[in-house]
């Protein structure tokens, strides 16, 4: 049987299967996070969403099954190819350098970008790189609301600040796809509020692709657009917030009727 897909402007994957020895930890993962799309993908502890989001980025290559970026088959790439091609990721735990400034973490996004293109262009920057990089860490910078934060360092900064910070990060290095793993751990209510709004103005005012892997369901229901829902490695539902909250598929595999009925709450 031969399916026509349709091209889609940003990450697809289509098929995945990971197995671990006699372990399958995912089996059967079709997605799209496509330009201008908050996309989540949610599911119990060790439902597979880590190792689909490691399929995704290059980090880990699927049993089988296919990923593509903007079209072109990238299930063969290492994660620096793909990020050339403008898929950029942010891991569960956070990996900023604690003895640079906040605006040195940030130049970082970008210039790992420029150099991933040539070597060279570390070793020999151009000064119009140097501008360049300013002006794309001080837009994230912006953007993610931290433009106060630039020349303190990390350590000195709060769990939620950081995670503005790695954020901030990532979107320096203008990719079009991002992957975000469980940004909001370790954010309070207040802050997971704010975190929410950030990515919905990267969606909107950037028109950039989002797949987040997050266990807070306040955050997911009410900033994603569309969702993948994952069990026991198996693709068990998708929809929109609204359809995922009244699923009974989903209610009895991960959200229970009391999840449910938050998550209803949220959406109301
Ligand atoms: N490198 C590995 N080797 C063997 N088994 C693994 C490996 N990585 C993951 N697993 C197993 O695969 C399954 C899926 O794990 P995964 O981390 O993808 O789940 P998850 O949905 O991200 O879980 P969590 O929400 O707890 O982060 C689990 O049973 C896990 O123990």
């Amino acid at each position: 049987m031969s399916a026509v897909h349709a091209r889609v402007e940003g990450l697809e994957a289509r098929n995945l299967v990971m197995r671990f020895g006699g372990l399958v930890a995912v089996d059967g993962m079709s997605l799209q996070a496509p330009r201008g799309r908050l996309t989540g993908l949610i599911g119990p502890n060790g439902a597979g969403k880590t190792t689909t989001f490691n399929m995704c980025s290059g980090l880990a290559r699927p049993t089988s099954g296919t990923v593509l970026f903007d079209g072109s088959d990238v299930t063969h790439e290492p994660p620096h190819a793909r990020a050339l091609r403008g898929l950029g990721r942010t891991f569960q735990r956070m990996e900023l350098f604690d003895s640079l400034t906040v605006r040195e973490n940030l130049d970082l996004g970008r210039e790992a970008g420029l150099a991933g293109g040539s070597p060279w262009r570390l070793v020999v920057s151009r000064p119009r790189d140097a501008a360049d990089i300013r002006r794309r860490t001080e837009r994230a910078a912006e953007v993610c609301g931290i433009v106060d934060l630039l020349d303190r360092v990390p350590a000195d900064l709060s769990t939620g600040q950081r995670r503005l910070v790695e954020l901030a990060r990532v979107v320096a290095g203008e990719f079009s796809v991002l992957l975000l793993d469980e940004p909001s751990s370790g954010l309070d209510g207040r802050e997971t509020t704010e975190f929410g709004a950030i990515l919905r103005r990267l969606i909107v005012e950037r028109s950039l692709g989002i797949l987040l892997v997050e266990h807070d369901m306040a955050l997911v229901m009410s900033v994603c657009d569309y969702l993948y829902v994952l069990d026991f490695g198996r693709p068990i539902f998708e929809g929109t917030p609204a359809e995922v909250a009244a699923s009974d598929v989903v209610r009895a595999a991960y959200l229970g009727a009391d999840g449910a009925a938050d998550a209803l709450e949220v959406l109301a």
